[in-house]
């Protein structure tokens, strides 16, 4: 159906597990406009909302942060955790002090766990590793590198793996370091999308919040699904949204905050962020089958 809408929405949907919560029971086909859905790694996202490819998406934090003058987030959503995150996994080959003057391998799929492996080692830990862009296949980055970082699905599956290397998991290293919380992914839109379309994005952004409800009410159906698709078991699923937040409240965004500060002083990022929320809308009742 197309209701006054010119043209579809494009939405990018995170493909890893750590974005199910917020996508699962999320149907475009409900809703009373054409959308087109782009599934993809975080950082096809990133670049294709830059483009202007694609309308709204959940991206890397980061990515959100050296473009926050031309996005609107949606309040309250996110991939964050405090503490282990258990998706985010630095794997050492070589001893913590060698990898930190070493070289580390990164996976191509990042933006925010990239640069915050970058705060880990030179602000953290004093190192100046050399680092090189890789496929996300463990065994080959470590071919040529004493540490590799795998995101999502492609940690967690290397997580699995009996191969003795030590494993680091980022989300647990931001936390003992800063006793913050740490934001990995928001959902942001294009400001001119949701000017032009305020009906829709309201509509859109509705449907995502009720499936995150949904979601966090119960968690079977994506435990189930995640055990079918990836394996695993249960018990791990379940402890592994359990640890995830996709809330994104003061205490989020204090962390992320500091975030964007030592990136700034690391020169991985320039401007200070202004986390600029969309409007809130009153979602009409023939836009909104989700309330
Ligand atoms: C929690 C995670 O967060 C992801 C990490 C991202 C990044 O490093 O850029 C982007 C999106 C998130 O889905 C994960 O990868 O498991």
């Amino acid at each position: 159906m197309n209701n006054g809408n010119s043209r579809s929405i494009k939405i990018g949907r995170i493909q890893y597990t750590n974005a199910w919560p917020v996508f699962h029971h999320f149907d475009p086909m409900s809703l009373p406009y054409q959308t087109e859905i782009h599934s993809d790694m975080p950082a096809t996202l990133n670049r294709k909302l830059r483009a202007g490819e694609i309308d709204i998406a959940a991206i890397s934090s980061y990515a959100y942060g050296i473009s926050s003058d031309t996005y609107y987030l949606l309040p309250n959503l996110s991939v964050s955790s405090f503490g282990r995150v258990q998706s985010i996994l630095l794997f050492l080959k070589s001893p913590l002090e060698q990898v930190i003057h070493g070289k580390i391998a990164l996976t191509t799929t990042s933006a925010t766990s990239v640069n915050l492996l970058k705060i880990i080692m030179e602000k953290f830990y004093g190192g100046k590793p050399i680092y090189e862009d890789a496929e996300p296949s463990l065994e080959k980055m470590l071919e040529n590198a004493d540490a590799a970082l795998l995101i999502g699905d492609h940690a967690i599956r290397a997580s699995w793996v009996d191969h003795g290397y030590r494993v680091l998991d980022l989300g647990e290293v931001w936390n003992v370091w800063t006793g913050h919380w740490m934001t990995y992914a928001l959902w942001a839109v294009h400001k001119k999308t949701a000017e032009q379309y305020p009906e829709a994005i309201a509509s859109l952004y509705h449907a995502l919040l009720e499936s995150k409800r949904h979601s966090s009410q119960d968690l079977e159906p994506i435990v189930s699904k995640a055990t079918a698709e990836i394996g695993g078991t249960s018990q791990y699923w379940s402890n592994y949204f359990r640890h995830l937040c996709h809330d994104f409240g003061p205490d989020q965004k204090a962390g992320l905050q500091l975030y964007f500060k030592y990136a700034r002083e690391l020169g991985l990022m320039t401007e200070e962020v202004q986390l600029s929320e969309l409007p809130s809308l009153h979602v009409p009742d023939n836009l909104s089958k989700h309330r």
